[in-house]
């Protein structure tokens, strides 16, 4: 390197360095601040966007796509399931005749819109040798247990033990039992 003072542009150099040091530079902070923030940039255009996100790798699509991906047939029996046996551990100890009835429909339709035509229309033969029976909550859970039974038959599973129903599929979990459908006053509401 030359040594100080020899060359003769020197004096202008150091002007526009020390320039340029106000323009860039925070003024409340030191020359040798490593920290040195620029107070203006002297670049017209615009910033530069930031580099989009790379793709998430395959295992993760693989997964969303579970999520979204039609259900199977087994699938929708359990929830199906699930949603029967919870009507009925829910259903009133003295239902009313609208209630009743209520219970019959639902087991109709389902046997004519259940989303699986062939199992449609085995459950309407179930239903055909096997009568709803919902007089009382009691009843309906045990008939419904029993007709999941020849369901489980036909299917080859195992049998559930219909005395055990009541531990497996509860009066819902909630507060002040504010989910307990009310029941009948009739003077006759087995009818
Ligand atoms: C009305 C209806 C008709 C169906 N018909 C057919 C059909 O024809 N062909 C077909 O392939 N699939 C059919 N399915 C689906 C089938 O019954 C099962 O839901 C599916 O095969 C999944 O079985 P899973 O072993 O997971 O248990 P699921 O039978 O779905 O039972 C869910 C859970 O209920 C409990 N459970 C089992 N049996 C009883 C019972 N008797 N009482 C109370 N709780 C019980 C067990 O804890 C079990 O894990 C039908 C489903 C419904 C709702």
């Amino acid at each position: 390197m030359a040594p100080s003072g020899s060359n003769p542009l020197e004096p202008v150099f150091q002007t526009v360095a020390a320039f340029s040091r106000r323009l860039l530079i925070a003024p409340d902070t030191a020359p040798d601040d490593h920290r040195l923030r620029p107070l203006l940039s002297l670049s017209l255009s615009p910033p530069a966007p930031p580099p989009p996100a790379p793709p998430p790798p395959p295992e993760v699509l693989k997964q969303k796509d579970a999520k979204v991906a039609p259900l199977t047939k087994e699938e929708v029996g359990r929830a199906t399931w699930m949603l029967l046996h919870t009507i009925a551990a829910q259903f009133p100890d003295e239902p009313t005749r609208q209630q009743k009835r209520d219970a019959k429909e639902l087991m109709a339709l389902l046997s004519r819109i259940y989303p699986c035509k062939e199992c449609a229309d085995h459950f309407k033969e179930v239903l055909k040798a096997n009568p709803v029976q919902a007089g009382s909550q009691a009843e309906f859970s045990q008939w419904l247990c029993y007709v999941h039974n020849v369901v489980n038959r036909s299917l080859g599973k195992t049998i559930f033990p219909c005395q055990r129903v009541n531990a497996r599929w509860g009066k819902l979990d909630c507060p002040d039992r504010a989910c307990d459908l009310e029941g009948s006053n009739d003077i006759m509401p087995n009818r």
